[in-house]
């Protein structure tokens, strides 16, 4: 299921009304959320679960376009916030005249402020603020909007122009303060700090997010994790947020923060007066696990520990997560076991065999941890060892085994062991959804099913709050400007999600 072209989804703001001339309630996430509210009555039993966005971002990646290829440029630009937000270029009025400030495209900094100083048919001659005379196409330049805070905005939506560069300006301007977060409606965006911004997530600023409405703070992690997890507890409905970004955008790091965010909430006690350590050590012995060092899956990268970082801490939160999100004791149990029989999996070493391309376990110390992996997965260990040395031929007439070499043996334990971790996810996503709706498409490519899915989920949540929104909101003050036409693709979702 590839995105359609979404071009033509953008939305067009007209250039003689700036949005802060209005009168108008600005959009902020509290009385956008209130408007999800009815909207999921309207939709009743169909939906499920209440999304929340939060958009991972690379400032490297949004920020300098020439480190991005010219595929990984188009693909950002479609699937990103900005395609979201930004002013539609082909067809759209853009009154720019002698002494307009405007944005133009640069290929080091991405976009490039600058004044006009001469119109001549299509094209204008501007004088940008890095001291260069350059001529670009009038179709190819933005506003840019003189008044905007220096500050920037906490919410996009309360920005004068939705255009790409004045949506990276706002996202820059907050960087540069250390301001990672920004929202755009009820949907969180986090530009990654590239370094430990401690004070953001130590336990006061838990508290002070602890039941405060959405939009009421700063733009937090925080917060969403406690919109979603009070409407979960209010709704009694599962909640979901939607981590989207780029590799390297920061998609782990917010999660763990959610994670220890929901641990917070939850608040259940389970130290029962044991230190952090001990009750780690309440796990370790259980899954024979041990020193990180000694396992071959952890120590290929020699880096062990990470200044302020507690795996122990990170664990117990993770196990605390698990509960408040209503995965039981024996789901938990389960999920360990199978990481831990990964674990003791990649310790288990081949040499060569007796026969020609054969293999055997290497010696006692992968025979203990081979044995161990067949305790933690509950399989017969002989039936687990023949996987690892042969490969099975399956052919309309026989069942052919072969042997393998240890380096092919090897290749084939890792395979298990991705194919196992992989399946953990499949699983834990299974058991909670209806099978019906999921088991044929899981034979497909369920993560990029997932990731398409989330994109469209995230489209209709724009088209939502941004477009329909905004649109209803100009014709019912009247305001003179043309109604844009969008690509409404609840049909995609319907697919999805519409029980058959
Ligand atoms: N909020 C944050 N605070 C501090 N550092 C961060 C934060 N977010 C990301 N980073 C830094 O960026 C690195 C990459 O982030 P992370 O691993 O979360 O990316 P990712 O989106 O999960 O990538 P991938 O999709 O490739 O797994 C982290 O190792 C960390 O150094």
């Amino acid at each position: 299921m590839k995105r359609s072209n979404r071009a033509d989804c953008r939305m067009s703001v007209p250039q003689n009304c700036p949005r802060r001339q209005r009168e108008r309630k600005p959009v902020t996430p509290s009385n956008l959320n209130s408007r999800t509210h009815s909207e999921d009555d309207e939709q009743g039993e169909r939906q499920r679960h209440r999304f929340h966005g939060l958009i991972v971002e690379d400032p490297r990646l949004i920020w300098r376009r020439n480190l991005i290829t010219t595929n990984r440029k188009t693909e950002w630009k479609h699937n990103g916030i900005v395609n979201h937000l930004s002013q539609k270029r082909e067809g759209t009025p853009v009154n720019i005249i002698v002494g307009s400030h405007v944005w133009v495209e640069d290929l080091d900094v991405a976009w490039i402020d600058g004044l006009v100083l001469k119109v001549s048919g299509k094209k204008a001659e501007i004088q940008t603020s890095n001291g260069n005379k350059i001529t670009a196409e009038l179709s190819k330049l933005y506003p840019k909007d003189t008044e905007a805070a220096t500050a920037g905005v906490d919410d996009m939506t309360k920005l004068s122009y939705l255009h790409e560069p004045g949506v990276l300006q706002n996202l820059r301007a907050r960087y540069e303060l250390n301001e990672i977060y920004t929202y755009t409606g009820n949907i969180l965006i986090a530009i990654n700090p590239f370094q430990r911004l401690p004070h953001l997530y130590n336990a006061d600023m838990m508290q002070k997010y602890k039941g405060a409405p959405l939009g009421e703070l700063s733009p937090h992690v925080f917060a969403l994790g406690d919109a979603a997890y009070r409407a979960m507890m209010n709704e009694g409905k599962s909640n979901s947020i939607l981590v989207s970004g780029e590799s390297g955008a920061g998609k782990t790091e917010t999660t763990k923060m959610l994670m220890q965010y929901l641990a917070f909430l939850g608040g259940r006690s389970s130290s029962e007066g044991r230190s952090v350590e001990q009750q780690v050590l309440e796990d370790i012995e259980k899954y024979k696990l041990g020193d990180p060092k000694g396992f071959h899956y952890l120590n290929q990268s020699k880096c062990y520990e990470l200044a302020g970082v507690s795996d122990s801490r990170d664990y117990l939160a993770t196990r605390k997560a698990m509960d408040i999100v209503g995965i039981s004791e024996k789901e938990q149990e389960a999920i360990f076991r199978v990481v831990a029989a990964i674990l003791h999996l990649g310790n288990v070493d081949f040499a060569k065999g007796k026969e020609v391309d054969s293999s055997v376990l290497k010696d006692d110390k992968s025979k203990f941890h081979l044995k161990t992996v067949a305790e933690l997965l509950m399989c017969d260990a002989q039936a687990l060892e023949d996987a690892l040395l042969k490969r099975v031929m399956v052919t309309p007439e026989e069942v052919i085994k072969r042997s393998l070499d240890p380096l092919n043996a090897a290749v084939s334990r890792d395979g298990l062991a991705k194919t196992i971790y992989s399946r953990l996810f499949d699983c834990s996503i299974l058991e909670k959804r209806r099978k019906k709706l999921i088991c044929s498409i899981i034979l497909c490519s369920f993560e990029q099913f997932c990731i398409n899915f989330t994109n469209e989920k995230l489209q209709q949540h724009f088209n939502q709050h941004v477009f329909k929104m905004e649109q209803e909101e100009y014709t019912k003050e009247q305001i003179d400007w043309s109604y844009i036409e969008f690509v409404d693709n609840q049909d995609v979702l319907d697919l999805i999600e519409k029980v058959p």
